[in-house]
């Protein structure tokens, strides 16, 4: 550390008892001019000081801000290759990079070859993931075979037969699409309230075409880590095509693909990247066989227009809450397994049924049934269905109550 420089000697006066008068005044002159001296030095000492200080409060709040970016950054996914004595080798998802680096002292002797971590940006690991938690797993869902058929779905025929035209008739009849020389809708995209059948059209498609259904929830590829939601939007696509024929189905489409916000921070810029992923994939999707893709969103108002381009998400259904005779159709197939009484009379429930969506008419039948079994009964009877909606219009006060409260905070 250097010393700071020792301060100027205190001017002294001397004053001898034998001096005349103007000897005195003389040395008292040149004492004062001295002092004047010293004065000036201390006075530069002190500027100096301060300036030293400014330059220090101004060190200190940088590193306090790069301290809040370095704690508040983003962490990568790696997987561990190898564990040596200087080290572990890591793998980090994404770029496929290989790096040694060293492990806290907290992890040391925990981790394995495979295992999953994350890294900050310096390679440094610093959780280990649970291999339970693996993001593939958990976020997609795949089924096989599809028992939804279009005979489950009431009320919105014209989005059947669009979504048939759209997504079956490629699948089964390509060869017409070549001879007419027709580039099939690359997407769809079936967007409306929540619970109105889009899921089940999805599922319906797959099973009529023996596709395998792959679905993924948007809500699932906005993850923490940098790096996961691109890869597993491309892990999606690579399962696609390794089942082909298959059905991908995007859920909530909306959360990966909203309008561009203002906002730099590290989240939004991560569901950015997802989604240019998910366009990368769209965009080389021709020669891929037979894989058909489906969005879905409750949100289409606020999704961002470069997922509609044409050759992306070019199709759009609208699927709406059913009309009355649409909800007297749904009553039909959900009850259609039910010892129903023959007082019940559909037609006039469905009129009295405004504003229910198809998975509210679901519920509605399934609570009336349960009234029936609470009573003992092997028939279920109107006043079943009155009690059931009763109920569903407390259950929807509640949870708009719920709603209402929540927002005042
Ligand atoms: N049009 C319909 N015909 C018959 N049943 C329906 C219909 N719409 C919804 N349902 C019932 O509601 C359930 C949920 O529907 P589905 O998951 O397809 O809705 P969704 O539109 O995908 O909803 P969300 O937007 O909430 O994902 C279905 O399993 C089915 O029981």
């Amino acid at each position: 550390m250097s010393r700071s420089p020792s301060l100027p000697e205190r001017p002294r006066l001397d004053l001898d008892p034998d001096m005349s008068d103007a000897e005195r005044l003389d040395a008292m002159r040149k004492h004062y001019a001295r002092i004047l001296q010293v004065n000036d030095e201390l006075d530069d000492r002190l500027d100096s000081a301060e300036t030293r200080r400014d330059d220090l409060q101004e060190e200190v709040d940088q590193l306090k801000r790069r301290n809040d970016v370095l704690k508040s950054s983003s962490l990568y996914i790696a997987s561990i290759e190898e564990v040596t004595d200087d080290g572990v080798v890591i793998k980090q998802h994404g770029n496929n990079q290989e790096v040694l680096t060293e492990v806290s002292p907290a992890l040391e002797g925990d981790l394995e070859p495979g295992d999953r971590v994350a890294i900050n940006d310096s390679f440094a690991v610093q959780t280990l993931l649970d291999t339970e938690t693996d993001a593939r797993a958990q976020a997609m869902e795949v089924d096989t075979s599809p028992t939804v058929t279009y005979d489950d779905i009431g009320g919105i025929d014209e989005q059947v037969r669009e979504v048939r035209e759209a997504v079956e008739d490629p699948l089964v009849n390509p060869e017409q699409f070549e001879t007419v020389g027709v580039e099939p809708p690359a997407g769809v995209l079936l967007y409306g309230p929540p619970g109105t059948g889009k899921t089940m059209l999805a599922k319906a498609v797959a099973n009529e075409t023996d596709a395998t259904f792959i679905k993924m929830a948007g809500s699932e590829l906005v993850r923490k880590f940098i790096g996961e939601g691109s890869r597993l939007v491309r892990d999606l696509f690579e399962l696609a095509a390794e089942r082909e024929p298959a059905v991908i189905f995007i859920d909530e489409i909306d959360a990966v693909a909203s309008k561009r916000t203002d906002s730099k921070t590290s989240g939004d810029a991560e569901v950015q990247r997802t989604m240019m992923q998910l366009l990368s994939e769209m965009d080389g999707f021709e020669d891929r066989g037979d894989i058909r893709i489906i969005a879905a969103t409750n949100r289409f108002d606020m999704l961002d227009e470069a997922i509609l381009r044409p050759g992306r998400f070019d199709r759009l259904i609208e699927v709406p809450k059913p009309a009355v005779e649409g909800r007297e159709q749904i009553l039909r197939i959900h009850t259609r397994n039910m010892n129903v009484a023959d007082d019940v009379d559909l037609t006039a429930l469905a009129e009295e049924l405004d504003d229910y969506s198809g998975a509210d008419i679901a519920s509605l039948s399934t609570e009336a049934g349960m009234f029936a079994i609470r009573d003992e009964r092997t028939e279920i009877r109107r006043e079943d269905f009155e009690q059931a909606r009763e109920r569903m219009a407390l259950e929807d006060e509640t949870d708009s109550d719920a709603k209402a409260r929540s927002y005042q905070y």
